[in-house]
């Protein structure tokens, strides 16, 4: 993930304060223009960067700190504040709610990651417990609906389109309403995605959301996106009005920085990243942790999320039991790595605690650890099997 640079950049930066004897003028500077630097670099937008030069500026007036101060904590708490602001719009989206149904549509670019998109949210709120269903409105690219078909067979989701219509409000509007009569409570809409014939891309996107009113409109955008990403999510919001944003592709070599920028044109949200290509690889964002993350101040609440996502509820007081008693075994470990395993890419769980950043695990490094683990599960298999 090379936002984890960004990330890198910045801690860098703020350690680099840290070292230096006195707080000057000179060394605020120096921090602010490197974070600078890196934010530009990683394809943020101008005029955020410069506004939140500006506004740490105001915040952290030197001269009017008293001795005995932490100037480093402020400036540290500053930069966090500010780097938040950019991320939040400062209105929550529509959230859909569990029972009730509601209806979803995705917009974005070609290739952008919408039908993947679409299936990895649908994926999720079925694992919590919902009923999605999957409509494919896409009629221009072919091959879309059999994508979104084999994805959501694949997840068990249920789903609709036509190899025959070539109208995408009919299919929309014949999906929606076949699955509110299911009682599905998140219908999600997958629309077409366009390059070059953008007026016509935005028309038909505006008559399937008149058609369908749906609840909310996620913008999907390629975290590759760069400098471009600003006039983009705009133009989005300028025709239809989008709700959140989904940035994918986090990954990759993408900068990433546009996901800031996409958050300032819609004024709206990100609320979900993807990771990778599979179903799984998909992660809420939230903003303080996310930043925290950033920062390689880790992100104690989601690494507790996970934890408890993978280790049956009946088992944690058991474990802490153990645990708190000094009872270590060989099979407590090898359960252990088990559901370090479940937690998902080693990189991303590593960028949950304090002091780690994932850029020091690259992707292919992740892969390496990960297949360390489970040799090691194998022996410790056979061990154990042995002892019993
Ligand atoms: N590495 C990575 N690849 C992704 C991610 N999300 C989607 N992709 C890949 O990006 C490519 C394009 O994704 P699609 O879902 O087909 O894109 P789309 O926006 O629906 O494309 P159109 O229907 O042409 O508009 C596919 O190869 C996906 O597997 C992600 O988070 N990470």
């Amino acid at each position: 993930m090379v936002l984890a640079e960004l990330g890198g950049s910045i801690s860098r930066a703020l350690q680099q304060m840290s070292s230096a004897t006195v707080i000057d003028e000179k060394v605020l500077n120096e921090c602010l223009n490197e974070i600078t630097r890196a934010l530009l670099q990683s394809d943020v937008q101008f005029k955020l960067v410069r506004d939140m030069q500006t506004n740490i500026k105001k915040i952290v007036n030197l001269d009017d700190l008293a001795a005995g101060h932490n100037k480093r904590k402020i400036i540290q708490q500053a930069i966090f504040n500010e780097l938040c602001k950019m991320l939040d719009p400062g209105k929550p989206s529509f959230v859909p709610k569990k029972g009730k149904t509601s209806v979803v549509m995705f917009v974005g670019l070609q290739g952008s990651g919408k039908t993947t998109t679409c299936t990895k949210y649908a994926y999720y709120h079925q694992k919590k417990g919902w009923k999605p269903a999957l409509v494919c409105a896409d009629t221009f690219r072919a091959g879309a609906f059999d994508q979104l078909k084999q994805n959501a067979t694949k997840a068990k989701i249920p789903f609709y389109g036509s190899y025959m219509e070539s109208d995408p409000v009919k299919i929309a509007v014949e999906g929606v309403e076949r699955f509110k009569k299911e009682n599905c409570d998140l219908i999600i809409v997958d629309t077409s995605g366009r390059h070059k014939q953008e007026a016509a891309l935005f028309e038909e996107m505006r008559q399937v959301s008149e058609a369908t009113k749906p609840d909310l409109v996620i913008f999907v955008m390629d975290s590759s996106i760069g400098q471009a990403a600003f006039d983009q999510a705009l133009a989005f919001k300028q025709s239809v009005s989008v709700g959140a944003v989904i940035v994918t592709k986090m990954d990759g070599h993408a900068k990433g920085g546009g996901a800031l920028s996409a958050v300032a044109a819609t004024k709206s949200p990100v609320i979900f990243f993807g990771t990778g290509e599979h179903m799984d690889e998909f992660e809420v964002f939230d903003v303080k942790p996310f930043v925290s993350r950033l920062l390689g101040m880790g992100d104690w609440s989601g690494f507790m999320d996970k934890i408890q996502e993978v280790v049956p509820m009946d088992q944690q007081p058991e474990l802490l039991q153990k645990l708190s008693e000094g009872h270590f075994t060989l099979r407590i470990m090898y359960e252990q790595f088990q559901n370090l395993l479940k937690m998902g890419p080693i990189g991303q769980v590593f960028s949950m605690l304090p002091g780690f950043s994932a850029e020091l695990m690259p992707k292919g490094r992740e892969k390496e650890s990960q297949a360390k683990i489970k040799r090691y599960m194998t022996m410790m298999d056979s061990m154990t099997n042995e002892g019993n």
